[in-house]
């Protein structure tokens, strides 16, 4: 009986294929990232991150809150990137769901495939790169994007998957809406400003899992170039493996895992509401030629429908025109989910013209 060899895929499914096939050592020239990390300027201070305790910030003493919610305006001013500690998430929860999404990554290429999404909005999609069909350089990095909010979604493997998810990501709103809440109150707004007028009740929640393999030449590859987020605050764990960079006054600063904490940044939606006060920051993951690196980033943005503009309160007289026009955020996650990753640049789409 013949026997049909399907042909070879142009381009791989999975870096993780990739990077387990046999014989595989150099890294394809399609993964070359024209500027090399370590020949652009670092930080040469020992500069670490703001540390949010979010103890405090929910605090019922009212000097400690008020000094916390300070403390966040400040870290969201001076850095856009804090820690967050004392959360009251699980760490066995939040090993658990790294190991979960540890386990979907092993998965056969075809099992993953099966959720190979085709649109930016897909509730579950499964893919290589940020966004292999326009990237020109690929990104040394397989994710899984889920939509856990308004409506929850999970794959149907690993079996356990979504009852850790569901309960993880339950846990993780609830600290975005408190230091959304903080925030708010940071820039002189009511607590439940951002939550009322960006619809929080149907916020969206991505659950955005990183799978970064070991890569031959680390030097030369990119696990996520620089970029910003798209939403409003994102919340982040990894497995100890570090990759991390943050831009800090134009120079970039490595960020060591610390157990137990998330690491906060604010998004490009942060930076539209207050008008500029608060900037969302370009960060970035490099990779390395040992260990696997998994990170679970989650953003967490406004309701799909929501049109949102600078908070009126902040443009209130003619010092401080609006900066930003207002835009439906379903449109913005369209253009710069469908676009290739380039720095903030889709801020500009929004950004009022200086006449
Ligand atoms: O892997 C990381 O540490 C960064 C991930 C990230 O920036 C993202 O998913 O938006
Ligand atoms: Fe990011």
């Amino acid at each position: 009986m013949a026997v049909t060899h399907p042909s070879p895929p142009q381009k791989p499914t999975s870096v993780k294929a990739l990077a387990e096939s046999p014989g595989f050592s150099s890294l394809p020239s399609v993964y070359t990232f024209p500027k090399h990390p370590n020949g652009e300027v670092f930080s040469d201070t020992k500069e670490s991150i703001p540390t949010i305790d979010f103890s405090l910030l929910t605090s019922s003493n009212i000097d400690e809150r008020s000094k916390t919610i300070q403390e966040l305006g400040k870290a969201c001013k001076d850095w856009g990137f804090f820690m967050v500690i004392n959360h009251g998430v699980p760490e066995s929860m939040m090993k658990a769901i790294i190991d979960a999404c540890g386990e979907f990554f092993e998965l056969t290429e075809g099992e993953k495939g099966e959720y190979e999404g085709k649109y930016v909005l897909d509730p579950i999609r499964f893919g290589t790169s940020f966004n292999a069909s326009v990237d020109k350089i690929l990104c040394w990095r397989d994710y899984l994007k889920i939509f856990q909010h308004p409506e929850f979604h999970s794959p149907r493997r690993p079996p356990a998957f979504r009852e850790i998810a569901r309960e993880y990501s339950k846990r993780v709103r609830q600290v975005a809406k408190e230091i959304l809440r903080g925030i708010s109150e940071s820039l002189g707004l009511e607590d439940n400003y951002i939550d009322e007028t960006l619809d929080l009740q149907n916020g969206l929640q991505v659950l955005v899992a990183n799978f970064y393999p070991p890569c031959p030449q680390p030097e030369l590859a990119m696990g996520l170039p620089a970029h910003s987020d798209h939403g409003l605050l994102t919340l982040l764990i990894q497995n100890q493996i570090g990759g991390l960079q943050v831009q800090h006054n134009g120079k970039w600063v490595n960020i060591d895992p610390i157990p137990n904490s998330f690491l906060a940044n604010i998004g490009d939606h942060i930076e539209i509401l207050s008008n500029g006060k608060y900037n969302s920051v370009l960060h970035r993951a490099v990779v390395n030629n040992r260990d696997v690196r998994i990170s679970i980033a989650m953003p967490h943005g406004p309701a799909l429908d929501a049109v949102v503009g600078p908070a009126s309160k902040l443009v209130e007289d003619e010092r401080n025109p609006p900066e930003y026009r207002a835009m439906k955020y379903k449109e913005y996650l369209e253009l710069q989910q469908g676009s290739m990753l380039n720095g903030k640049s889709c801020l500009d789409i929004v950004r009022n013209k200086v006449i």
